[in-house]
């Protein structure tokens, strides 16, 4: 079994970065949608990533963001990898080349599925489905559906995974990494340090 890479997602300052890199995360996500808790701007991505070791891949987060203003924040800041979660088109994706795209989907049933091969990304990140939320939920997607699409492509779980679930779900959906936001804060855009840890640990030893 592939032991997960694990993203901690929703960083919005160098201390929970420095210590979620500590503890073993391979990436770290920053929200740029202005309507969630965890919103960074630019500029203090730019410093929070000034500040990391090498071999840290930084990924930024978008919600129906214009692809010239996605990739104008990437430059920027010194975004690796580009994480769509909004209802963005295959189309938008494509027009973010050659950046690797992460498009989310959120699992609402069986028919989500359907669009995914229509996506030239370099993986799949699934998501719970909630009326009107994006993401960030805290809600846990369809992981029997979400084991489908990780036997076909590189897989990223998210969706109300947290330290006493993470192992459980690697062993089930098997997926190629696992994504935190909500289940790992003590506060709305504020990491726990111990869930954080225990997190981490967990996904990481689940397959061995
Ligand atoms: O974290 C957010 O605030 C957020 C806002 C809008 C879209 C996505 C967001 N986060 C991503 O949502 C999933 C699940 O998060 P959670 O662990 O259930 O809180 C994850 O991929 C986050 O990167």
């Amino acid at each position: 079994m592939n032991i997960p890479r694990v993203k901690i997602c929703g960083i919005t300052n160098l201390q929970d970065a420095l210590h979620a890199v500590r503890c073993g995360a391979d990436a770290l996500g920053f929200v740029f949608y202005e309507r969630s808790s965890r919103c960074v701007t630019p500029d203090q991505v730019a410093t929070i990533i000034a500040g990391l070791p090498p071999l840290v891949t930084t990924v930024g987060l978008f919600v129906n963001q214009a692809s010239e203003d996605v990739g104008r924040i990437a430059a920027n800041c010194g975004l690796d990898i580009l994480q769509l979660h909004g209802d963005e088109s295959p189309e938008a994706c494509q027009a973010l080349a050659p950046y690797r795209v992460i498009k989310a989907f959120r699992l609402r049933d069986a028919g989500t599925l359907d669009a995914m091969p229509l996506y030239p990304v370099s993986g799949v990140l699934l998501d719970a489905w909630v009326p009107d939320q994006f993401g960030g939920t805290g809600h846990r997607c369809d992981w029997g559906l979400a084991s489908q699409v990780a036997q076909k492509q590189p897989t990223i779980l998210a969706g109300g995974l947290d330290p006493d679930c993470v192992a459980d779900a690697v062993r089930t959906v098997q997926p190629y990494a696992v994504d935190v936001s909500s289940g790992v804060e003590r506060a709305p855009g504020i990491k726990d340090p111990d869930k954080v840890a225990a997190f981490i640990h967990n996904a990481k030893c689940a397959a061995v």
